[in-house]
């Protein structure tokens, strides 16, 4: 298999995160996101993923994009061990989680809206500043209410699962922004607790070599 990723990407991250649960060997490709005005628009990756996103698999005659696609792929490929709980309503709960974060939070921060903010339509930077935090809020005061009567150490009890890949790749960009996360006490836990596991520790931005 081969996989396309950036370090900074949270979308890349929660891949990442399964690969290294899972134990599953990846060809490692690095598109960086702002060299070059963006590798993710040359034409051999466009040609790869005409969306022009992070991540992308390849595994034989397979060339799949979108993170939630991929994680789906790989736990199909590679069952154990799970990251989804066998419990079909508490699967699909996991799901919905995935899509708060990935449908709902992420793409209103990601770096080509957060680029059409500052360039097309000139916010400044504290503007842009405020677009971010808005919606993390937003989101993140959602994610706890719903978190905060079935989290454990993670998410959903204390198995990790495709819930914890998204959220701790996404609190990671808050930090980033600079979010306060005193508001989600349990959002706040479950990234504590995910942080000692080798898993999330292997697949951490800074860990990544095309970090800089
Ligand atoms: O500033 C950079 O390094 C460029 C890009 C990113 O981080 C990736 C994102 O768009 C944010 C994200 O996926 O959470």
């Amino acid at each position: 298999m081969e996989f396309y990723s950036y370090w900074r990407s949270s979308a890349a991250y929660r891949v990442r995160i399964a690969l290294a649960f899972k134990g599953m060997a990846a060809d490692m490709q690095y598109v960086h996101l702002l060299k070059d005005g963006g590798q993710q628009r040359l034409s051999a990756y466009k040609s790869l993923n005409p969306s022009q996103l992070v991540p992308t698999l390849v595994d034989g005659d397979l060339t799949l994009n979108q993170s939630l696609a991929i994680l789906e792929y790989l736990e199909i490929k590679q069952p154990q061990p799970a990251l989804l709980p066998a419990d079909l309503q508490l699967a699909l709960k996991v799901r919905a989680v995935t899509l708060d974060i990935a449908c709902d939070i992420h793409p209103l921060n990601n770096l080509r809206v957060l680029q059409y903010l500052t360039g097309p339509l000139q916010l400044s930077e504290q503007q842009k500043l405020h677009w971010i935090q808005h919606w993390l809020q937003q989101g993140f005061q959602a994610l706890e209410l719903r978190l905060s009567h079935q989290a454990g150490n993670c998410c959903f009890g204390d198995m990790v699962t495709w819930a914890d890949l998204c959220l701790i790749p996404q609190i990671y960009n808050a930090l980033r922004f600079g979010l306060d996360m005193s508001p989600y006490p349990t959002l706040w836990r479950v990234y504590q607790y995910c942080q000692t596991l080798p898993a999330f520790i292997a697949a951490a931005p800074e860990q990544q070599p095309d970090a800089q």
